[in-house]
């Protein structure tokens, strides 16, 4: 039977100690708010792409210190029960600048200790990469990162990570919920033990100092980069980045890159930026006037908990290109295969990762090549357990990659991480450079040797979830001639035929009969991919459309290939066009257009 909201609301008032969040319960209901209660306490927040990742403010649904006590007791329990000598191995913790970051680090510290189990506390803002490294450093049962990544200023997130220090899948993220659900009763609010307890340790300068050891092999042109001339303007979006990369940037021995000042002092308001996501429209534009005030060849940009990378180049004209998160994988691809083919291992034992949404050129460039190439669904938990599953069959899987401007390097960290893509990317182009090149025309050589692709990534905001699944329903049943057992998906999409079909909510792939049932696992919300092509074959587009599993959002990822670069160009905004209007209902259903 379904709780009342006065028993969700009670149980709340019952159990929530910290005197702000009561607070905004008490206005609520004394104001008679029953649809905002409703919102906030019906249901529970849930593991998404990436953790638990919502608003700060009260209720069951959000981000608070009451979700983060209980989801750190669950997890605990989860991890004593499954995990070889847990207490002893114990946790791995960071946070990023956001408010309430730091109390809620020290939180799960406590909840950790109250139950005899070391907690490695990393002090001071990290960036996320340094906790799984630290998990796997410090041979850690598991590691939690506070950040609610490039969000809006308004929210926070817990991501976590598992023993083999790549965030959690199936099964354990249920495990772990159900664990939460039976560890509800809030043990401490008392974040100071992590001052007093023998427990807690810190081992941060250390585990800093070997993050970066381990970053230095990545660096291959020391010489080179050294001498180059090529400049480079950074921002990390009021992030944690600034001194990780410019340490890193010693690390690689270039000369010190141009800060973008507005945005390198960490920030929880992000005052200069609508969005702090380096993938948004205008993200980069202060970097840009930075760059060119400083008459610099590049841009760098992480996000603010500086797991994702972004760059710009500047054109001979003097425009700026940015690169999509595509484009930017294409390059980081050739330059890991330029390498792994310089080392004299056979390229049979060399296997790439990429998202199903992510570009399919790098599946073009491992079929000519010769490498293995596996996609995975969006995510980088995905990206990183396909990673060691091929390490476990063989593989060697020096990179990885998803659209959404993440980059794995090496071996060391299963995650993507925006300091070593910075310092890659730095050392790419000034090789390139140095032999009269640029990434952008680097970008067309490789377009020549392994075809034409471009995408066209966005998304569509909406904020109540029964219009979006109408939408996908409708999308289900386009023509009203849907039964139980089989979908009708349009046809035809911006004049091309769809030639496949492959719904990952519901479990069909039409280019598998008898069963259509998809090689890939099913996803947690709505995606649908659908792949369509010209009358004479010559032009294709893949389009995949998803709910986000970390803001309220319906994402599209379409993709266009084939000889004619310039019919590609031009089909791809009737596509969008058509997508938002016949598909999605946009202005009908009240859709935000970013
Ligand atoms: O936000 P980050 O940088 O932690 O990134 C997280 O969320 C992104 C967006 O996910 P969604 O499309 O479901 O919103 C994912 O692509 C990424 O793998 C995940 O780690
Ligand atoms: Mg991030």
């Amino acid at each position: 039977m379904q709780a009342s909201l006065q028993d969700l609301t009670h149980e709340w008032l019952r159990i929530d100690k910290n005197p702000e969040t009561r607070k905004e319960v008490e206005r609520l209901l004394s104001e008679g708010r029953t649809d905002e209660l409703e919102k906030r306490m019906r249901s529970r927040i849930e593991f998404g792409t990436a953790g638990l990742r919502g608003r700060m403010e009260a209720g069951w649904s959000r981000m608070n210190d009451l979700i983060v006590i209980q989801a750190s007791q669950g997890l605990c329990a989860y991890v004593l029960e499954q995990v070889t000598d847990a207490a002893n191995r114990g946790i791995v913790i960071g946070h990023d600048h956001r408010y309430n970051s730091e109390k809620w680090a020290k939180l799960t510290a406590a909840a950790f200790i109250s139950k005899g189990v070391k907690a490695y506390l990393l002090k001071g803002l990290v960036h996320t990469p340094l906790v799984p490294f630290g998990v796997k450093k410090l041979n850690a049962a598991c590691g939690v990162m506070i950040t609610a990544s490039h969000n809006p200023k308004q929210d926070n997130g817990y991501k976590v990570y598992w023993e083999n220090a790549v965030q959690i899948i199936c099964p354990h993220d249920t495990g772990i919920a159900q664990s939460i659900l039976a560890n509800l009763e809030p043990r401490s609010w008392d974040e100071s033990v992590v001052s007093s307890s023998s427990l807690c340790l810190d081992r941060t300068e250390e585990m800093k100092d070997a993050y970066f050891q381990t970053l230095s092999t990545l660096c291959e042109t020391r010489s080179l980069n050294k001498q180059s001339t090529i400049s480079f303007v950074n921002t990390s979006m009021h992030g944690v980045s600034h001194v990780f990369v410019e340490r890193a940037f010693k690390t690689f021995d270039f000369a010190p890159f141009t800060a973008v000042q507005e945005q390198a002092t960490p920030d929880p308001e992000f005052p200069t930026v609508k969005f702090p996501n380096p993938e948004e429209k205008g993200a980069l534009d202060l970097a840009i006037a930075t760059a060119n005030r400083e008459k610099a060849n590049y841009v760098l940009a992480q996000d603010p908990d500086s797991d994702r990378f972004s760059a710009a180049e500047r054109r001979p004209d003097g425009t700026w290109v940015t690169f999509t998160g595509d484009q930017l994988g294409t390059l980081f691809a050739s330059a890991v295969l330029a390498k792994y083919k310089a080392s004299g291992k056979p390229l049979n034992k060399l296997a790439m990762v990429a998202s199903t949404v992510s570009s399919k050129m790098i599946e073009a460039m491992a079929s000519t090549e010769g490498f293995k190439f596996v996609e995975c669904l969006t995510g980088f938990k995905f990206i990183g357990n396909t990673a060691l599953t091929l390490v476990q069959e063989g593989y060697e899987v020096p990179f990885g990659y998803e659209e959404a401007i993440g980059y794995m390097f090496g071996s060391e960290i299963r995650d993507k991480d925006g300091v070593a893509a910075s310092m890659v990317f730095a050392e790419l182009v000034a090789g390139l450079h140095a032999i009269g090149k640029s990434a952008s025309s680097h970008l067309q050589d490789l377009y020549k040797q392994y075809g034409y692709f471009q995408t066209s990534n966005s998304y569509f905001v909406c904020t109540d979830p029964p219009t979006i699944d109408k939408i996908f329903a409708r999308i289900r049943d386009y023509d009203g001639k849907a039964t139980k057992t089989t979908p009708s998906y349009p046809s035809t999409l911006a004049g091309l035929s769809i030639t496949s079909i492959r719904d990952l909510t519901i479990g069909y792939d039409s280019t598998n009969p008898p069963t259509f049932k998809p090689s890939l696992p099913l996803s947690s919300g709505h995606m649908i991919q659908f792949r369509a092509q010209s009358s004479d074959g010559k032009t294709k587009i893949t389009l995949t459309t998803r709910t986000s599993g970390t803001e309220p959002k319906i994402k599209y990822y379409l993709e266009g290939s084939g000889e004619d670069a310039n019919a590609v160009s031009t089909l791809l905004p009737k596509v969008v066009a058509e997508l938002a209007e016949a598909w999605m209902q946009a202005s009908k259903n009240g859709l935000g257009i970013p």
